[in-house]
């Protein structure tokens, strides 16, 4: 049976403008939309523009022109209180640096994000932080400090936390950009694992070519545009 395909985020138009020093925009016409289950990346030279867009998907920058859909929802100006519900609800993030609480336990670092929400138990909670630890083969180390990890454990750590809410969507920005070539490879095929075992819909900025071309579709920007893969 052939299934439906379900938009998980729609970009239309997105124009933005910075006025510091001098007005520049710097996304231009931004159209492209992300279906459930695609593994996506967002490549272009340094400046083009990626991580503003990003910033602007995430709900975060709400400083721009243009419609943005997620879960088919109109979210372009909502207020800011609806717009956090939003993201804790349905957006998981990996960031280059994972941010993790040194001082708390790798088991409490991925729970955060999902005490934030406040949809589950605690004990609901550390249960399913145990779940996403194991399938980055992490759950013997769940009572460990995070600093106690190395940076490719930590990494992983991060990609479990942004799974604790089960997101509709993982957002990341250069996930890999901060780990040699041995953890990234590792990290790379945890992200194609969710993408193939867990059909997590994922939309990754990067500058790793070989990460691009192991992702579904490759979105490339050039100078505020899209320019392919839209
Ligand atoms: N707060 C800001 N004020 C003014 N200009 C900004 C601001 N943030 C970013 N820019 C400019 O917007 C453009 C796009 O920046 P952005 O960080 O989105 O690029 P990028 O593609 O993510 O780059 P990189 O790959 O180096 O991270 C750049 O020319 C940058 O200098």
């Amino acid at each position: 049976m052939k299934q439906e395909v379900k938009s998980v985020l729609e970009a239309q138009n997105i124009d933005k403008f910075f006025y510091n020093p001098v007005k520049t925009q710097v996304l231009k016409k931004v159209t492209f939309q992300i279906n459930r289950g695609e593994f996506v990346s967002v490549v272009g030279k340094s400046g083009c523009g990626k991580s503003t867009l990003l910033y602007i998907l995430s709900t975060m920058d709400t400083d721009y022109s243009g419609e943005l859909r997620l879960d088919q929802e109109m979210i372009s100006g909502k207020s800011h209180n609806h717009l956090a519900k939003i993201r804790n609800e349905k957006i998981g993030f990996v960031f280059q640096f994972h941010y993790l609480l040194n001082e708390f336990s790798v088991l409490e670092n991925i729970m955060i994000p999902g005490l934030k929400l406040g949809k589950y138990s605690r004990e609901e909670l550390e249960h399913r932080a145990l779940e996403k630890l194991k399938i980055f083969e992490m759950g013997d180390h769940a009572l460990k400090k995070a600093y106690q990890l190395s940076g490719g454990q930590k990494q992983r750590v991060a990609i479990a936390r942004a799974l604790i809410n089960d997101p509709l969507l993982i957002m990341g920005d250069e996930p890999t950009g901060n780990l040699d070539k041995k953890n990234s490879d590792i990290v790379f095929n945890k992200f194609k694992e969710l993408a193939q075992e867990f059909d997590q819909t994922m939309l990754i900025v990067t500058h790793d070519p070989e990460f691009a071309d192991g992702t579904d579709r490759i979105i490339e920007m050039e100078d505020g545009r899209v320019i392919s893969g839209q």
